[in-house]
């Protein structure tokens, strides 16, 4: 594999040529500077990078702790750090002479950037989203199908992110020579992982300069919420040498862990292959791949990608997990107190600040990833409430 034991292709053999093309053509890219100042004038002038660090005083104050910095994907436009993805890939499909682009969706953020940069572009967009997340984050359906997207619904297994990524395979290995396959997140198989990293490390490169501007030290911690693990993971990846910087990856507890009812892919996973990759799945004794649940369609995959798994066997990276109710609970204590709604993936790092904070000194840094916007979760938090 790519990241010692991990990563790979475990795929048909009839996307082997595909995938051979796709990676020839991003090494190419990786090589031309034409290709880089393409991408990052968009980055600037489309999306509105750089993306805001900011201070956040309220609740720094009342935890008591650490000095809290949100790094603020939530502002890019479309409302995540999906796009800073599909940006990249966009011009790699022009690159490849693609018309057809496909993706798979969970909490619909990735959708819409897809169906975003394939407006831009003029091409044809289909994404593929189970039925369950069409219900739950049906505002970004809706802005999909505005931006001239057709969305497929999945109703196959849980009909989550899972279930969305097997019928987005399944396309691609029915049309290789003319669809290009938008993968959404550091999962899949080679070069997924490799290359979606690469679009996403903008994330941590900005902010290693941001807060060096205005604290003149790197951070003491640094926090993001993992599900396939691209903002976790371009997030973390240029601090990765600077070892005295403590780095957590927040997964999903969903009902808590002893449950059984999570997406803790490697707080409570294993070794095994999925999607083309191995890694760390939710699977039974026979190595089946059980069902994952969490709040948040996007964190509700029963697994991770490969670059994590890696960092987790060498300790690099510590990966914990909070419950649905701890994520629903810092969705509405950043908005009361800082007037931000945050996505309710990126509520899962807020919750663990909330425990981590307080046990640093105040002189110390901490910088979390706001990954996205709370706007297409509001229906789920308001019901949540009435459950209680
Ligand atoms: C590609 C499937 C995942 C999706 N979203 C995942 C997501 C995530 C988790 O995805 P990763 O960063 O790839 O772990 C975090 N924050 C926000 C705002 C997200 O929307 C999506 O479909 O939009």
């Amino acid at each position: 594999g790519q990241f010692g034991p991990y990563g790979g292709r475990y795929m048909p053999e009839t996307l082997v040529p595909a995938l051979d093309e796709l990676e020839r053509h991003f090494k190419a890219a990786l090589a031309d500077e034409d290709f880089w100042q393409a991408y990052r004038g968009m980055l600037v002038d489309y999306v509105g990078r750089p993306s805001p660090l900011f201070l956040a005083q309220g609740v720094t104050q009342e935890l008591g702790g650490a000095q809290i910095y949100l790094k603020r994907e939530d502002l890019n436009h479309t409302g995540a750090h999906k796009i800073n993805n599909c940006l990249g890939q966009i011009l790699l499909a022009r690159r490849m002479g693609k018309r057809r682009i496909i993706a798979e969706t969970g909490a619909g953020q990735h959708g819409v950037a897809t169906a975003t940069v394939c407006a831009l572009h003029g091409l044809q967009c289909v994404v593929y989203m189970g039925a369950e997340d069409m219900a739950r984050q049906s505002v970004n359906v809706r802005r999909m199908r505005m931006l001239g997207a057709e969305v497929r619904v999945v109703h196959a297994g849980t009909a989550t992110l899972k279930d969305a990524m097997n019928e987005a395979l399944r396309d691609w290995i029915a049309h290789p020579a003319d669809t290009y396959y938008l993968l959404g997140t550091g999962a899949g198989p080679h070069p997924y992982p490799w290359l979606v990293r690469e679009f996403q490390k903008v994330i941590g490169e900005e902010t290693r300069q941001q807060i060096a501007a205005k604290t003149g030290r790197m951070p003491d911690a640094m926090v993001a919420c993992v599900g396939g693990g691209s903002n976790a993971m371009g997030f973390f990846y240029p601090f990765l040498e600077l070892e005295d910087v403590r780095l957590y990856g927040v997964e999903a507890g969903g009902l808590g862990l002893a449950s059984g009812a999570h997406a803790a892919s490697i707080s409570a996973g294993h070794e095994g292959v999925l999607h083309g990759c191995r890694s760390y799945y939710l699977q039974d004794g026979d190595g089946q791949i059980v069902n994952a649940h969490s709040i948040s369609a996007g964190l509700d995959y029963p697994g991770v990608g490969p670059e994590h798994a890696l960092l987790h066997d060498r300790g690099r990276v510590d990966y914990v997990s909070v419950t649905d109710a701890q994520a629903v609970a810092a969705f509405h204590w950043l908005t009361r107190k800082e007037g931000i709604l945050p996505a309710l993936e990126s509520a899962h790092a807020l919750a663990y600040v909330r425990e981590l904070a307080p046990r640093m000194a105040r002189d110390q840094i901490l910088v979390v990833c706001l990954s996205g916007r709370g706007d297409k979760d509001l229906d789920t938090v308001t019901q949540f409430g009435e459950e209680v």
